[in-house]
């Protein structure tokens, strides 16, 4: 019996719809390969383009559409220049995780060729580490405050929850416990000076009891973000409050080539979004050069969490191509220094894809 997944697809702005259809069109691809599975793609349109038009970034029907879904391909949402009248961003991505309850942001980091770091005598598989951010709560929890901009001061409230803190925890240990590198599991924290954080690592603390085989640590987020830079191949999981993971997770995509090799997901007990950690790249949209990676390792990601063979063998095949691809630095797009456009780069996978698949 063939498993078919309903896959919603969510281009949004920018260079958003640019990167989905490269994965798409990959995916597409892989399906015929695998025996017992297929895909069902429905897209919708969604962010500040549907905003403009309509009046909501996120409409219903594209919202029970991800709600009825296997999993949910998301490309970036949001312009800088475009406000909701309070004058936030349209950034329904954010509704998307908390009416979702996707509460873990998973943010691998892997460096594919020396070429790409920044950092010396570092090669492939060198900086190897999974930031996994909570995404449904911390300091994100005052968004919805507005600002009184004659009052004298502004607050917002930074909101951890003890069922919030357990299960992004237990996510964390559960990734360190599926990796074949140092199971280790750091929390990011404030604990100097936060009591949010002091709480946030009491309930780590209680957590990692459950996990005697995976060494726990505390790194302060100041200290973190240095030692992501002086020694990244110390990180092996990360967990941390939302803003933290945020900022960080931009830190460590600056280890491996940039915004555009930073995959993630946004995954919840029953639901998960596949979006790259960039945002819709305003300042190269509508060229043709956007560096579709990003989306693609999303897309691996999702294929690894369908929990299928064939899916995990697709996965792996896709994860392979993207790494033979990039053995050649001048296969790279021009964020990276090179000269391919998103659809030339894309054709390059594709053509390791079909050997990888076989
Ligand atoms: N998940 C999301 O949907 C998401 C994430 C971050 C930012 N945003 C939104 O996107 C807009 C732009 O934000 P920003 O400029 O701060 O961040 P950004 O990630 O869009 O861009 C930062 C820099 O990285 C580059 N970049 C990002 N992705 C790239 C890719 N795939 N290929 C090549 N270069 C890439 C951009 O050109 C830019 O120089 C804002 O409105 C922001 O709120 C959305
Ligand atoms: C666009 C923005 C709201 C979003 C966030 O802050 O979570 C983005 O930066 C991310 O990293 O996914
Ligand atoms: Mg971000």
């Amino acid at each position: 019996m063939t498993k078919t997944y309903k896959i919603v697809v969510l281009g949004g702005d920018g260079i958003g719809p640019e990167v989905t259809d490269q994965a798409v069109r990959l995916l597409k691809e892989i399906q015929p390969q695998l025996s017992g599975v297929a895909f069902e793609f429905d897209e919708h349109s969604v962010g500040v383009g549907e905003y403009q038009k309509n009046g909501d970034a996120l409409p219903e029907t594209a919202f029970e559409a991800c709600r009825n879904s296997d999993a949910i391909l998301l490309g970036a949402m949001g312009l800088p220049n475009v406000r909701y009248p309070n004058g936030k961003e349209i950034a329904p991505q954010l509704d998307l995780r908390e009416k979702l309850d996707l509460y873990g942001g998973v943010r691998p980091i892997e460096l594919f060729h020396e070429a790409d770091t920044p950092l010396k005598n570092y090669g492939p598989g060198e900086i190897d580490f999974v930031l996994v951010r909570e995404s449904t709560e911390g300091i994100f929890a005052g968004r919805d405050a507005v600002a009184d901009l004659d009052a004298d001061e502004s607050l917002n409230i930074i909101r951890i929850t003890r069922k919030g803190a357990e299960r992004v925890c237990r996510m964390a240990f559960e990734v360190a416990r599926k990796r074949d590198k140092a199971k280790k599991v750091s929390l990011i924290d404030k604990a100097n000076v936060l009591s949010t954080m002091v709480y946030f690592r009491h309930i780590f603390d209680e957590v990692a009891k459950d996990f005697p085989d995976i060494t726990a640590e505390h790194v302060y987020v100041d200290a973190s973000a240095l030692f992501m830079v002086r020694r990244p191949h110390d990180f092996d999981v990360m967990v941390t409050e939302n803003m933290f993971g945020d900022i960080l997770s931009d830190l460590a995509a600056g280890l491996v080539g940039g915004m555009g090799m930073a995959p993630s997901a946004d995954i919840g007990d029953k639901a998960a979004v596949f979006q790259p950690s960039h945002g819709s790249a305003p300042d190269i949209a509508g060229q043709g050069i956007a560096n579709p990676i990003a989306m693609i390792l999303s897309a691996v990601m999702m294929l690894q969490w369908f929990d299928n063979d064939e899916t995990r063998r697709a996965g792996a095949a896709l994860h392979a191509a993207v790494a033979r691809v990039l053995s050649d630095p001048s296969n790279r797009t021009p964020d990276m220094g090179g000269k391919l456009s998103t659809t030339q780069i894309t054709d390059a996978i594709s053509i390791a894809l079909k050997d990888a698949l076989n």
